[in-house]
Formats: C-alpha cells, sequence, structure tokens
C-alpha cells in the first residue's frame, strides 16, 4: 500500500520518553503554581482553570472551581500521574514556552526522526502530529528542537480537541480535517506511534500503522509493522 500522508506521535516516537518525562514534566511542576497564580487574569488560564474543575466533578473529585490552589494541587497530581488531559496539557503549553525561549531546554529529536522527516518533506509527502500535547506546545517542540525549527516540515498539527488518542474516533476526525487539504483516503495515511493502543485505534479507524520500538528489542510477532528507527520504514 502506497503512503499519500504521514502521522505521527513524539513522545516515545520522533523523541525520546526521558525528554518529556525528565525535564519537561519537571518543569512544568516547578513552574505551574507561580504562573497560575500570576496569570489568573488571563482568559486562556481561567478557561484551562474552569475545565480542570470541569474534569474533576466528572471524576467525582470534590474541587470548588474557585479555589485556585484547590486545583493547582490536582493539576500537579495530574503531572505526577501523566494524566493527558486537555486541559493540563494546556496549560503546560504555555508554561512551557518560556523554557524553551530561554533556551533552558531543546526539544529531544532522534536522529533518524529528523533525517526521515526531512526527507520525507522534500520528497513532497505532507506530514502531520498527532500528540496529546497541545498544538502550542507541539509548535514549541518542533520550533526549539535540539535540531533547529523543524516546525516548516510539518503542514499541520492535530491534538487532544480531537479526542483521545487511544480512540478510533479520533482519528476518523483527523481523517475528516485532512480530507479538506488533500484527496486522500483512510489507508492512504501512515500513524506512526510507540504505543500499541494508539495503533490499534488508528488501525480501526483505516489507517496504516508502525510501531516505533525504541528501547527495546524488536517483538518476534508484532501485531503492527514495528522497526527500531526511522529508516526502517517502507512507504
Ligand atoms: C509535544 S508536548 C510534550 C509531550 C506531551 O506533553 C505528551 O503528553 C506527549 O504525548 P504523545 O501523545 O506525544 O505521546
Ligand atoms: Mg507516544
Amino acid at each position: 500500500m502506497t503512503v499519500k500522508l504521514i502521522l505521527t506521535d513524539i513522545e516515545g516516537t520522533t523523541s525520546s520518553i526521558s525528554f518529556v518525562k525528565d525535564v519537561l514534566f519537571p518543569y512544568a511542576a516547578q513552574h505551574l503554581p507561580d504562573y497560575v497564580r500570576s496569570h489568573l487574569q488571563d482568559a486562556q488560564v481561567q478557561q484551562q482553570l474552569a475545565q480542570t474543575a470541569q474534569l474533576a466533578a466528572a471524576e467525582g473529585i470534590d474541587v470548588d472551581a474557585t479555589d485556585h490552589e484547590a486545583l493547582i494541587a490536582l493539576l500537579l497530581q495530574w503531572i505526577a500521574a501523566d494524566r493527558k488531559v486537555t486541559p493540563l496539557k494546556a496549560l503546560q503549553g504555555l508554561i512551557w514556552e518560556a523554557g524553551y525561549k530561554n533556551r533552558d531546554y531543546a526539544a529531544h529529536m532522534y536522529a533518524d526522526a529528523t533525517e526521515y522527516l526531512q526527507r520525507w518533506h522534500a520528497s513532497g509527502i505532507p506530514l502531520y502530529v498527532y500528540s496529546s500535547g497541545s498544538v502550542q506546545a507541539q509548535k514549541l517542540f518542533f520550533g526549539y528542537s535540539q535540531d533547529g525549527d523543524l516546525l516548516p516540515l510539518f503542514s499541520g498539527h492535530f491534538d487532544t480537541l480531537v479526542g483521545a488518542k487511544r480512540e478510533a474516533a479520533s482519528y476518523r476526525n483527523i481523517l475528516t480535517e485532512l480530507q479538506k487539504q488533500h484527496d486522500i483516503q483512510a489507508a492512504d495515511v501512515l500513524f506512526l506511534s510507540d504505543i500499541i493502543e494508539e495503533l490499534d485505534a488508528a488501525r480501526e479507524a483505516g489507517l496504516q500503522t508502525c510501531w516505533l520500538v525504541r528501547d527495546a528489542a524488536l517483538p518476534q510477532n508484532p501485531t503492527h509493522t514495528a522497526v527500531s528507527s526511522f529508516a526502517d520504514i517502507v512507504l
């Protein structure tokens, strides 16, 4: 099957899990309390705090929507638990901006990911990102990568506003958006990820899939095509 468009995950696929877990998440945890307290008048922050309170209520967590300190404590718990929830991801994106711009860190890229993203882009294959990180966080990530500004390689970005990454409906939503720009069918799209449940959901929606296995031996009988490097992806 030919591939007309590539949709890629970030953490564990183009970039190491360790950079996200050991650099970005601790930075967000360290700066979130002061950031929220000093931006209480910002509409974006107010919106994310309101959504945090709504989500908490839906999960049966008793938190007063006007109690900013309680919401901050909850958000810190969610960072520690690596919750992929939209209001947390949006706030993390806002907080990480300062870190990238101060050059406190640059986003990690696997060398093969940078090389092949550049090659595929040069050969005219549209590249898109689907990550739990907010679209803003994705743009910062690739804009301030250790390999320089890679943002021009991408034609577009999707985050959890289209749905959770382990649900087939999210990939159908992405396809609907992609079809507004490209003459493609689900089977023309290759989704790259390190997480089997995400690949299962993408396959259920009709996409081609490829499993990036970065820190372990390749499995014997994988349920998705498995590779350890972008260099081994056959288009
Ligand atoms: C792109 S921002 C940092 C990554 C992040 O917050 C995250 O949750 C990564 O999730 P992914 O879907 O890329 O595995
Ligand atoms: Mg991932």
